[in-house]
């Protein structure tokens, strides 16, 4: 099948242009201005709208086992989701079982991925260290997938101490694979949260209260000093602080390769919603690292116009009122996440280039380009250009809506943007050439999406490699005496 979309200003992550996108079946073929449309052609009139690669979130969990519950979108809702608001690739986190060696949690995740309608890769966790673990990551990284996380929180769960993140940070960079964090101190938190419970602190708010901006900051800076000792990049998940933005922005001035990922809720919403005296809408806000004090997100949105922040992801994780209610005698055991993979690129719109904050350019770096040039699917995703697959947002700029919980695809009862003004929206989305969502609604059905494998080796590991040799420590030869 032939597309012709005409008349409609391509954005990409560094030029708006007026061009036609000419695709044939699921690649792009062709860009530039009045393209013939070949015979049977069919044609869609952009006029009036932009055309934008499709958005990728890199960070979600769909159907996670997490907390004592299982997040509520499985892969077929997630990217139903995904695709009614303009994101056509996830990169969702496998995250083994305890004691489940990741080759085996990787086939867990190819099974529940099957349903995805959208597209699809993974990071793998790493939540533990022996003497497999690194023969187990040789063979993740032979199956397509280049990123590993590691949990410096969750004490007692997921948590890897420096020991683990060292010897894993070293092996990512054998790998040619980029390590991810998630940044929060789990000892500290696991302390707060026993003396808050102690002083009968047991709401909501004690989730914000355990987890004070430091103790992110702390483990951002922490990560990022072992990245640099090992010799490898650094991702560092859901940043939401000043300090942890700020502590990104010195080592990237040093010229190290670290990279922050804010969401867009911490962009948007603050820690008011704990105080909030309705028990259940405090808890639909509970994830970490919490919400902020709205002085970060400031910070938050100056490193995303100055180049020191490059990605928005959504950390979609979500769990209906009744999962929120197992915590309802302790803030503890509220499953910690919120959803907004539907609601990611509207937002970050409407908040972003709306309002000056940030340019149509900017607004594509951040949703797609930049996430498929770090995490090594580039230009295959996240680009506008011939070879690359069709995924494609025609993006209507003056279309309005209102935010609700009613007319979301995600199957909980919430929505923690309920109420917003939304000003630009996805008109249409295309996924690998098919119309795969319109008007907020998705059209394809579960099984549409494929896996998306990445390679190791990307340009930042080959040069960080170069670097390691020519740096390595050489022995200084002594005569005998
Ligand atoms: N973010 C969150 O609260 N839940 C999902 C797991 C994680 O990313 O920490
Ligand atoms: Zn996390
Ligand atoms: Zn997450």
């Amino acid at each position: 099948m032939t597309l012709l979309i005409k008349g409609g200003i391509v954005v990409t992550a560094d030029l708006e242009h007026r061009a036609d996108v000419l695709v044939d079946g699921e690649t792009i073929v062709a860009v530039g201005l009045d393209l013939d449309p070949p015979a049977g052609a069919e044609i869609v009139d952009a006029s009036g709208n932009y055309v934008m690669p499709g958005g990728i979130d890199p960070h979600t969990h769909m159907e996670l086992l997490f907390m004592g519950t299982v997040s509520a979108d499985d892969f077929e809702w997630g990217t139903k989701a995904a695709l009614a608001g303009g994101t056509t690739t996830i990169v969702d986190f496998c995250i083994p079982d305890p004691g489940q060696r990741m080759p085996d949690a990787f086939r867990a995740w190819e099974e529940k991925a099957k349903k995805a309608a959208g597209d699809y890769s993974f990071h793998l966790a790493v939540t533990g260290w022996d003497e497999g673990t690194s023969a187990d990551m040789a063979e993740i990284v032979s199956k397509g997938v280049n990123s590993f996380k590691h949990f410096m929180a969750y004490k007692g769960a997921l948590m890897v101490d420096d020991d683990v993140l060292f010897s894993s940070f070293r092996t990512c960079a054998e790998l040619g694979a980029t390590p991810l964090v998630h940044a929060e101190n789990g000892d500290v938190v696991a302390g707060l949260q026993a003396s808050l419970l102690a002083a009968g602190i047991t709401g909501p708010e004690g989730h914000a209260l355990s987890r004070p901006p430091m103790v992110e900051a702390e483990a951002a800076t922490r990560a990022i000093m072992i990245a640099e000792m090992a010799g490898c990049p650094l991702y560092v998940v859901h940043t939401s602080t000043r300090e942890a933005h700020e502590a990104i922005a010195r080592a990237r001035a040093r010229g190290l390769r670290v990279y922050g990922e804010p969401l867009i809720q911490h962009l948007l919403l603050d820690e008011e919603r704990y105080r909030d005296p309705d028990w259940l809408k405090a808890a639909q806000c509970v994830m970490s690292p919490p919400f902020r004090a709205k002085s970060h997100q400031d910070s938050l949105w100056a490193g995303l116009s100055a180049g020191s922040l490059q990605v928005v992801a959504t950390d979609h994780c979500s769990f209906t009122n009744e999962q929120k209610r197992m915590g309802m005698s302790d803030f503890t055991r509220i499953p910690n996440g919120t959803g907004g993979l539907q609601d990611r690129m509207r937002m970050l719109w409407t908040a972003g280039v709306a309002t000056g904050r940030l340019t149509p350019s900017e607004f594509v770096a951040v949703t797609s380009t930049n996430a498929a040039k770090i995490l090594n699917m580039y230009p295959r995703k996240g680009a506008i250009a011939p070879g690359a697959d069709a995924d494609l947002v025609i993006w209507d700029p003056a279309a309005t809506a209102t935010v609700s919980a009613a007319d979301q695809v995600s199957r909980i009862e919430y929505n923690v943007f309920e109420g917003f003004e939304c000003r630009g929206l996805p008109a249409k989305v295309y996924l690998r050439g098919g119309l795969a969502a319109e008007g907020g609604q998705p059209l394809v059905q579960r099984g549409t999406g494929r896996f998306v494998a990445r390679k190791p080796f990307a340009a930042t590991q080959v040069a960080l490699k170069t670097r390691r040799s020519a740096t390595a420590p050489k022995p200084i030869l002594r005569g005998v005496h």
